[in-house]
């Protein structure tokens, strides 16, 4: 039976993921692929930390090794940062490979032109990995959703930053404690600055607007924030109010183009996104013809990223080369309202009239505007805390938060050991 010979670039959690993977699924990709598939070289940053369990796989850290295999079909991609990866693939397309990459930083920046140039070499290029860890949510978006037309995608994409939020509200833990946790468990980036401040979901959100849109927003207008400032005091005020902190991108044509927001929002119990938990990830899609879709599941880690790889290799073959692209959307929308938990940290604020007041309750002003309004409210007063409410602000809500705010002793969740 003939072979599939493939090349590892990366051998830390992703790149392990996917060989233990191989080796425990070869007969089930045999049947698939009719097949075997094997892993001819693994590149690495310094030989000197890694054994391998075969003898035949050449481990280097010299690309160039790799690219000298005498076969080699499908090179994946598990390195960090924009270079040297997006070099290696250009490098593999050229020599006729099809390419697999996790890497959404790269692919961000560079993902039409790999794709334009496997497109031209006629290889094929997957990247489910790169957006929401294990789930189906680019080959939803490639290849199941076509006659449909995207409207808007919301979605928890970041498994470190929910995992993290979901720890300091459950347990109780100090931010940083939760992110240790989360770098052990090997959802969280070797430098986790791009997990919490937003980057790593900015990334994801790019990729996602390309394919479901044809076109990325202008990266500068996007309004991008991590989850670093939220404290355990604001979880525990707004679980007390049965509201729950998620870090949530947003993309959506509108008036004023196609728009893009990443950061913290205040989410309530009637929304599909409040009992996303722990490292789950979910992407919501709104299109014109099926309505909603929400894939849910695991968004980081070793088997989760893997299976959306192996998928990917599987996907080569049945679905060789196939990407469509999503005509540009013109479709217009109303610049809409939305619901904002304003926390004043007894600033005295003045509103304009354009923001509206439906409640107060001590230092939180709940109130109706748009999100340009709210900009503008951050512009004058730059230290509040704006959080956007999912949900609805009803009768109920603040019958609720009332009650809350009545109880004899308010319990604030607070790191441990403070
Ligand atoms: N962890 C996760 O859950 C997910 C990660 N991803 C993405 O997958 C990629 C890999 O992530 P992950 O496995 O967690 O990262 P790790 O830090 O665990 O592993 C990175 C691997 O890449 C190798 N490497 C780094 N720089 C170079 C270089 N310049 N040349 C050759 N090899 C290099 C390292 O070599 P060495 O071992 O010698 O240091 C290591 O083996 C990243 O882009 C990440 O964003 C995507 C989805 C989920
Ligand atoms: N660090 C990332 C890994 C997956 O993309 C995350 O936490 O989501």
């Amino acid at each position: 039976m003939a072979d599939i010979h493939v090349a590892l670039l990366g051998f830390g959690t992703v790149g392990k993921g996917v060989y233990e993977t191989i080796k425990a699924h070869q007969s089930r990709l045999r049947a698939i692929l009719g097949k075997n598939v094997k892993v001819a070289g693994i590149l690495v940053r310094n030989i000197e930390k890694h054994t391998l369990p075969e003898d035949d796989i050449l481990l280097t850290s010299n690309f160039e090794d790799i690219l000298n295999l005498p076969k080699l079909d499908v090179v994946i991609e598990a390195i960090v940062g924009r270079e040297p990866g997006f070099s290696y693939l250009k490098k593999s397309i050229e020599r006729g490979c099809h390419i697999i990459t996790a890497n959404k930083e790269m692919f961000a920046y560079h993902g039409n032109e790999l794709l334009e140039l496997a497109s031209q070499k006629n290889v094929a290029c997957g990247f489910e990995a790169t957006v929401a860890g294990g789930i189906p949510a680019i080959q939803t978006l490639r290849t199941l959703l076509n006659v449909n037309k995207i409207e808007r995608i919301e979605g928890i994409v970041n498994g470190t930053s929910n995992y993290i939020l979901t720890k300091m509200r459950e347990d109780g833990v100090a931010f940083q404690e939760a992110l240790q946790a989360a770098q052990e468990k090997g959802y969280a980036e070797e430098d986790p600055t791009n997990d919490i401040e937003g980057y790593d979901a900015f990334y994801k959100a790019m990729v996602l607007s390309q394919i479901a849109f044809g076109e990325q927003p202008e990266w500068q207008t996007v309004r991008r924030k991590g989850i670093s400032s939220v404290s355990n005091s604001e979880i525990g005020l707004f679980s007390e109010w049965g509201l729950r902190v998620k870090h949530v991108i947003s993309l959506e044509k509108g008036v004023r183009g196609l728009s893009c927001s990443v950061k913290p929002v205040l989410v309530g119990p009637s929304h599909p996104l409040y009992s996303v938990e722990g490292v789950q990830n979910a992407v919501s899609i709104d299109a014109d013809i099926v309505g909603n879709i929400t894939l849910q599941g695991p968004g980081a880690g070793k088997f989760p990223t893997a299976s959306a790889i192996v998928e990917d290799l599987i996907q080569l073959n049945v679905n060789h080369g196939c990407y469509y692209e999503q005509e540009k959307n013109v479709r217009f929308k109303k610049d809409l309202h939305h619901d904002w938990v304003v926390l004043t940290n007894q600033t005295h604020v003045f509103l304009p009239d354009s923001i509206e007041v439906a409640g107060r309750v001590k230092e939180a002003l709940f109130v109706n505007a748009k999100e340009k309004d709210i900009e503008r409210l951050l512009e004058v007063y730059p230290g509040l805390n704006i959080y956007q409410l999912y949900g609805q602000m009803n009768k109920e809500f603040f019958k609720n938060i009332l009650l809350s705010e009545t109880r004899p002793e308010r319990k604030v969740a607070s790191p441990k050991g403070i």
